[in-house]
């Protein structure tokens, strides 16, 4: 339903916990997500960010814990029903439709959401206009670059006019010019929607320039949250940067 999202109320993921045959993916992690402000979701490979976004969205279902959409519950809708409620999302890995021109693309997000066929195909090429995508409008999705494939997915998440927009590593593959429009790009979008940015990304230098408060996971538990300045700083969250780099290495 078109317009069904609050932009007043806040996302909070209560003591969430996730198991993947036992195993604890995620154990006890509490956030908080308001209209207005971008947070960033960091932490090294495996931490559970990803499982996260996909628990607060409704892909793998929680071992514990509660989503909550102001005083909604979340846990145990299904993805399309939190969607319809103003949860939008991308994906590490890219999901467009190859065979479908990128204005399609776009406008499957909007039709989802319920607007109408001549509503929806306003909304996603002023979407594709503000994403620099226009003269792309009538490609095939399977013939972008990567860094345009990431782009047309932000600009389908946006298409649903979401009150929360969750992001998987909108710049990986991206060179540094991409890069810098994305972030120009997504910094407005909390002022300009109303909306609240989570963001997952490896690149620290696109994180701490664009984020509000930081939040870090590690093995699955948050290590550290607040202030980018001050997370930087923090002896845990270096701790487990290093130790993931030697394990690495
Ligand atoms: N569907 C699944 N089935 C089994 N294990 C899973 C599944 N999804 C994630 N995991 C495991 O849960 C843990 C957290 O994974 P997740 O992808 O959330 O980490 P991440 O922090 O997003 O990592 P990356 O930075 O590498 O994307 C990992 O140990 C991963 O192998």
């Amino acid at each position: 339903m078109p317009g069904s999202a609050s932009k007043e109320v806040s996302l909070k993921a209560i003591d969430v916990a996730v198991e993947f045959s036992g195993l604890r993916a995620l154990d006890g992690v509490s956030l908080t997500l308001s209209p207005g402000e971008i947070v960033g979701l960091i932490g090294p490979n495996g931490s559970g960010k990803t499982t996260l976004i996909n628990a607060i969205t409704g892909q793998v279902p929680l071992a514990g814990g509660r989503v909550l959409l102001g005083d909604r519950q979340l846990s145990g809708l299904a993805p399309r029903d939190i969607a319809l409620l103003g949860l939008s999302r991308s994906f590490q890995i890219v999901r467009l439709f190859n065979n479908m021109t990128v204005v399609e693309n776009v406008e499957a997000g909007a039709l989802a959401h319920g607007h109408g066929l001549r509503e929806a195909r306003a909304r996603a090429e002023a979407l594709l206009d503000e994403f620099g995508l226009g003269a792309r409008a009538d490609d095939l999705g399977g013939n972008l670059s990567y860094g345009d494939k990431r782009r047309v997915e932000i600009a389908r998440a946006l298409a649903a006019d979401p009150s929360f927009l969750m992001l998987d590593e909108p710049a990986a593959g991206m060179n540094e010019a991409e890069t810098e429009t994305l972030l120009h790009k997504l910094s407005a979008l909390p002022k300009d929607r109303g909306l609240g940015l989570l963001i997952i990304d490896h690149d620290m230098g696109l994180i701490m320039r664009l984020c509000d408060r930081l939040h870090v996971l590690a093995f699955g538990r948050t290590i550290a949250e607040g202030k980018a300045a001050d997370i930087r700083n923090d002896p845990a969250v270096i701790e487990a940067y290093l130790g993931s780099e030697a394990a690495h290495a």
